[in-house]
């Protein structure tokens, strides 16, 4: 899979812009705060009908503009697609081949992203948010069924809260939480048993990058920690449920005393091991980064492996950041099978990398690509 052709239209600081690609490498070099990220984002947006930095596309229009517009060239399994995203300030109007995609679980699928930033650190080192945005983010784009039943789990959680506050002030009656402990524990169960699942499948992946890069000195591991209580991948949804119910019936005046639901895969997290030393809490930088790195590189094969396709790698400001050793890591990984978007800004830091690649130079918005760069 990848992005043939891009054009953009007043999309952030970018004007104007019709791009072509490498299939392979594509490097953007420019100073801070010219756009290189605004291009990698408009490519993610593609993909996953959000960007990664603003929930609001609002922010995506050029200042003094009403509207925005992208359009792109994609090749998936040897054939074409067209996606375009336009949006005018009040409406989103995306269509893949010309179609209009009415719900964005309907775009996931066509073009899977992977991004890599500094704020992927967070990943390792931020609180439990992070983590669950991760899993969330890797489930949906391959299986648009647990971004609906997410979409619909965190309508209920919604919906729930407000009736423990309500609970609690005396505005409603206590028998009204049973259809909303329902609803929670069936979209939730179906949430947590596919998490332990995608977990296991990206749990192998990242040790074995890992040893790798640690030349075999170190052992990631990845749990699934559950607010619910002790489950297990072993456990089938039904008994997830029914842990779940238990949980909640026993901690109901604890949840209406709190006014907020405390239990379920919105409260839950991914505990990170190294060597079995919890390495968010204790871990080295350097520990950090390189199980920051290894999630990241295990969340393209486990696209890969679910997909049949490599998705695309958006790499922000990264790569000139690693040392030797990861650099090559990452590069063998993705050389020659992974178009991957690579900013930096300035081409030295990049030099490690060989053979065929499309350069462009970017300054206050404007995309060149330099001749001959290939
Ligand atoms: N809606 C918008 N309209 C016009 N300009 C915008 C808009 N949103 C952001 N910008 C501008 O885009 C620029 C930031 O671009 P971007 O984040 O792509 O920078 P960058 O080249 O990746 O820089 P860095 O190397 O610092 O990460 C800033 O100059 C910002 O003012």
């Amino acid at each position: 899979m990848y992005v043939k052709r891009i054009y953009l239209k007043n999309y952030r600081n970018i004007k104007e812009a019709d791009l072509s690609f490498d299939s392979s490498l594509n490097l953007f070099i420019g100073a801070n705060a010219q756009g290189k990220t605004n291009i990698l984002e408009s490519i993610y947006l593609l993909g996953t009908g959000t960007s990664h930095r603003t929930n609001r596309d609002i922010n995506l229009i050029h200042w003094g503009k009403d509207y925005f517009y992208i359009k792109s060239s994609i090749i998936k399994r040897n054939r074409e697609i067209t996606i375009s995203f336009g949006y005018d300030g009040s409406k989103k109007e995306i269509k893949v081949d010309n179609n209009p995609i009415h719900r964005i679980s309907d775009l996931m699928g066509y073009v899977n992203v992977v991004i890599f930033s500094p704020e992927d650190l967070q990943l390792v080192k931020g609180g439990p948010i992070f983590r669950r945005r991760f899993l969330n983010l890797d489930i949906s784009q391959v299986n648009p069924y647990y971004f609906h039943n997410l979409q619909k789990y965190n309508q209920v959680v919604k919906q729930r809260n407000l009736l423990l506050k309500e609970i609690r002030e005396g505005k409603k009656v206590v028998d009204l939480l049973f259809v909303w402990n329902q609803q929670l524990t069936d979209l939730g169960s179906r949430l947590i048993k596919k998490r332990l699942e995608v977990v296991e499948k990206i749990d192998i992946l990242a040790r074995l990058v890992h040893r790798r890069i640690t030349d075999g000195r170190e052992n990631l591991k990845l749990k699934y920690e559950s607010s619910i209580g002790e489950i297990s991948n072993q456990m089938t949804r039904e008994e997830i449920k029914e842990i779940f119910e238990n949980r909640l019936k026993k901690e109901q005046e604890n949840e209406i005393s709190r006014g907020v639901s405390l239990f379920g895969p919105h409260r839950d997290d991914l505990e990170l091991t190294v060597n079995g030393i919890n390495v968010r809490q204790f871990g080295s930088q350097g520990q950090q980064r390189t199980t920051a790195l290894a999630l990241k590189i295990a969340e393209l094969e486990y696209m890969k492996s679910e997909m049949g396709e490599y998705p695309i790698l958006l790499l922000d400001d990264v790569f000139s950041e690693l040392d030797a050793v990861r650099k090559s890591q990452l590069l063998e990984v993705i050389r020659d099978k992974i178009q991957t978007f690579i900013t930096s800004t300035d081409l030295d830091s990049l030099e490690e990398i060989n053979g065929k690649y499309r350069l462009f130079y970017i300054n206050d918005g404007q995309v060149v690509q330099k001749k001959g760069s290939e």
